[in-house]
């Protein structure tokens, strides 16, 4: 393997930048050398031994596509592997799609904020950089898919396509138009591949890979969920790849990385809290720091409800959602670590919640659009209000509530908030203020680093009461949880600074020291209140200030 990459036909906009000291980068490993250093360890742990025998199964022709799509790695990428596999050179390309720059499908919030759209740029940055280690590139295209790789099939006489499998409609729909574009293209005879492509023209092969367990593994069918999300089936084993994919086919230019204002955005940078570096480089040596540096794992079920740190849980979902970490590869680090240190109830937690993943993946299989309707999957008959002025309160950390409030700075500031703080602002939204539920999850949708459709809305409809299972009243009271999570107010301190000067238990209750409530609670009762605030409130319009 080559580890010095040559360069880039043009400049990368992800060149690390002066942070502040308050900054916690994520991972934070001392340096890009030791990022890579961990990164070039596990590349080699993954890959094929003996030369001679991994040049036999390469028995295809001519020029294989990969479109990396959310799968923005090398490592366990099935898509790459069998393009190698059927051809003498493989493409990889990836169409940056203004339709993913546009609004949100309701609220017109912005379909890609500002932070999460730096964090692909460095994650394409990286796929460049540890592809060319493998002897490949990136060619990176700006463009819609459905113009762009069937015109890169016909000029490159490409006979298949490779990508990954998506499954809600806006990424189906693409696949669709791919699909349609690539049957207008004639591959010149002899090009064709005939042990994977029989027609004459360009084949899109999709292939399964965002989850734990491969949908063809379940032992029911996708379709038809039981309850129990623990299927009892066994995980593929990881995809090895040889050391060497190349040659690449001759491009005259690789193409630039987008710069933010490219895609219509203004950049920010991260002023405080978590800074998510992206890249698989950055998502190896997360897990190597989290697992195996740190020690962290063996305490994961104790600390995975924290709020404030990078360290309280495993912060991989930036990279599970871009792609740059397979779930596969976490999985065999887990058994690795039981194997090598210690095996309980942290080590089987943190496989739990990949499971939890793959479940709402799995969901949205099952329930298609239905996850994105206000009714959900039980089609839930429910008035809610789209009252601008407390939703804005909301997404701009203005309730009058320090632990809504901190959440949602620490959220538009980092693009990142906690599992804990997700589920406590998802109840107040729309438990509390009875909003839409649709507006919180647009706007998760712009902001998340970890953005991803079916786990962002199976978890807005599951906390909506919409979702596919009516049991449980996802109800989570705000004094409750605050004494709880967060007992010192040191969180909610450290993202609204005027409370720091406020004895730490009134932190989270601190009356008139902070600004007025915007609406009274549900249920419950705040410690320092004495007036109304236990009533119970229905999702009536009484807070309506349009
Ligand atoms: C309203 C709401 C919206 C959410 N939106 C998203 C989203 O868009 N993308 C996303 O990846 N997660 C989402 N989650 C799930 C969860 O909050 C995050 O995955 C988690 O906080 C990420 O931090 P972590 O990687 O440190 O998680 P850890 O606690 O370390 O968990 C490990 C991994 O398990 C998976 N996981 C954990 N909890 C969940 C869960 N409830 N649902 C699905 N996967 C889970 C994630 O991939 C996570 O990286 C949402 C949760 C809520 C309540
Ligand atoms: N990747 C995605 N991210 C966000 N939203 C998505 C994604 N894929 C699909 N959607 C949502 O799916 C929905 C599809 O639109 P819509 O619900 O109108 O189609 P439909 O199922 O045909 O229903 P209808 O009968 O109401 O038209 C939209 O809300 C859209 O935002």
């Amino acid at each position: 393997m080559n580890s010095s990459p040559s360069s880039t036909s043009c400049s990368s906009s992800s060149a690390t930048q002066q942070q502040p000291p308050s900054i916690n980068h994520v991972p934070d490993l001392g340096g890009a050398n030791e990022m890579d250093r961990v990164a070039d360890h596990t590349f080699r742990s993954y890959t094929l031994k003996n030369n001679a025998s991994v040049g036999n199964k390469r028995s295809g022709k001519g020029t294989a596509i990969v479109w990396f799509r959310n799968d923005l790695r090398v490592l366990d990428n099935e898509p790459l592997y069998k393009a190698w596999l059927s051809s003498q050179t493989v493409l990889p390309v990836f169409c940056v799609d203004p339709r993913l720059f546009s609004t949100t499908y309701h609220f017109s919030f912005p379909k890609t904020g500002a932070l999460r759209a730096q964090f692909l740029v460095e994650c394409l940055a990286d796929l460049r950089k540890n592809l060319m280690k493998f002897g490949l590139n990136l060619l990176i295209q700006h463009g819609k898919p459905e113009d762009i790789l069937p015109s890169l099939a016909k000029a490159f006489n490409a006979h298949t396509v490779y990508a990954q499998k998506e499954t809600c409609s806006e990424e189906l729909n693409v696949e669709r138009l791919v699909s349609k574009g690539l049957q207008q293209v004639v591959i010149p005879s002899g090009e064709s591949n005939s042990s994977t492509n029989s027609n004459n023209f360009p084949k899109l092969q999709l292939i399964w890979g965002t989850t734990l367990y491969h949908i063809d593994d379940l032992p029911f069918d996708a379709g038809s969920l039981p309850d129990a999300v623990e299927a009892k089936c066994a995980i593929r084993p990881c995809i090895k790849l040889p050391a060497l994919l190349g040659p690449p086919p001759l491009v005259e230019d690789w193409g630039c990385l987008p710069s933010l204002e490219k895609l219509g955005l203004s950049s920010q940078n991260v002023s405080k809290g978590m800074k998510f570096v992206g890249g698989e480089t950055a998502a190896l040596s997360r897990v190597y720091e989290y697992f195996w540096k740190k020690d962290l794992l063996k305490v994961y079920k104790e600390t995975r409800n924290g709020m404030l740190g990078p360290d309280y849980s495993t912060k991989f979902s930036p990279w599970l959602a871009s792609g740059s970490l397979s779930p596969r590869f976490i999985y065999e680090e887990v058994k690795r670590y039981e194997n090598e240190r210690i095996a309980n109830g942290s080590t089987y937690w943190v496989l739990f919640e990949l499971i939890w993943r793959d479940y709402f993946r799995f969901l949205s299989v099952k329930y298609g659009n239905s996850i994105f309707h206000l009714g959900g999957p039980r089609k839930v008959q429910q008035k809610w209000s789209q009252d601008k002025i407390l939703f804005e309160s909301w997404r701009d950390g203005r309730t009058g509530y320090p632990l809504i409030d901190a959440n949602m700075k620490e959220l538009s500031t980092t693009g990142f908030m906690s599992n804990r703080g997700r589920q406590i602002v998802c109840s107040f939204l729309v438990r509390d203020m009875g909003i839409d539920w649709r507006m919180g999850a647009e706007w998760f949708e712009t902001c998340l680093l970890d953005y991803d459709p079916c786990s962002n809305y199976g978890n807005w409809t599951y906390g909506s009461g919409v979702g596919n299972d009516p049991r449980e009243d996802r109800y989570f009271s705000i004094p409750k949880q605050a004494q709880t999570y967060d007992p010192e107010g040191e969180y909610v301190a450290h993202w609204l600074p005027r409370l720091q000067t406020i004895p730490k238990e009134k932190r989270n209750f601190p009356g008139n020291l902070y600004i007025r409530q915007i609406v009274p609670l549900k249920f419950g009762r705040l410690q320092s209140d004495n007036k109304s605030h236990g009533a119970r409130r229905t999702n009536d319009r009484r807070w309506n200030r349009n």
